[in-house]
């Protein structure tokens, strides 16, 4: 992920405008799944430290990225999209089912997968150039304190509750969720513009 086309091209400056518009309303879809997800990992947290930090999840998900989208649909002119195309629409289903059918555990792998993985991409991308204002705002929230300590607490959350035995299923969880990632960062290249 970290050598994507798309990190590539946020890193020369050059993320063409049709791509990023895509993007956007790809994501701001899975951000409202991710409340979803989220809302199934409350119910089943084996305690109430878990459940305190998936509701302060939900919180920033909330509070803190729908109203990133939300601004940026209406200055971007972006219509929400009733379809999404195909490797979108198969990150958003796949974490869906995984979480509606999962335990705690495999929850928070397949979202430690995600939010590792943004964290880590952005790191290296906030150190670049951005001329796009929305973009480099969008990175700077994976950046920040609040999205590095979800992602540490969900690392470490694998460690407390897991055991041996759960190494290889969550195993196969996190790579099949980096490579619906990686295919969902194709998605707004492959796609024509839904207008
Ligand atoms: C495709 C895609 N993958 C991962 C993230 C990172 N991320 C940001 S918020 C959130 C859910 C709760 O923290 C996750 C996983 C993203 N935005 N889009």
């Amino acid at each position: 992920m970290l050598n994507h086309r798309f990190v590539e091209d946020v890193c020369a400056d050059r993320l063409p405008p049709d791509v990023f518009q895509r993007y956007v309303a790809y994501e701001g879809a899975f951000v409202e799944t991710a409340i979803a997800i989220f809302a199934y990992a409350v119910a089943r947290a084996p305690d109430m430290e878990a459940s305190r930090w998936m509701i302060g999840v939900l919180d920033a998900l909330a509070n803190e990225q729908i109203p990133y989208f939300e601004e940026r649909y209406q200055t971007l002119n972006i219509t929400q999209l009733a379809d999404l195309p195909p490797q979108a629409a198969a990150f958003d289903n796949g974490m869906h089912e995984l979480a509606k059918q999962g335990d705690f555990l495999d929850i928070a792998t397949a979202m430690f997968a995600a939010e590792w993985m943004y964290w880590s991409w952005s790191k290296r991308a906030i150190t670049c150039q951005i001329s796009n204002p929305d973009l480099k705002t969008w990175i700077a929230l994976h950046v920040d304190d609040t999205f590095a300590a979800q992602a540490m607490w969900l690392k470490q959350a694998i460690d407390r509750y897991g055991n041996a035995s759960d190494l290889s299923r969550l195993s196969t969880i996190f790579a099949k969720v980096t490579e619906l990632e990686i295919a969902f960062h194709h998605a707004p290249y492959e796609e024509a513009d839904p207008s």
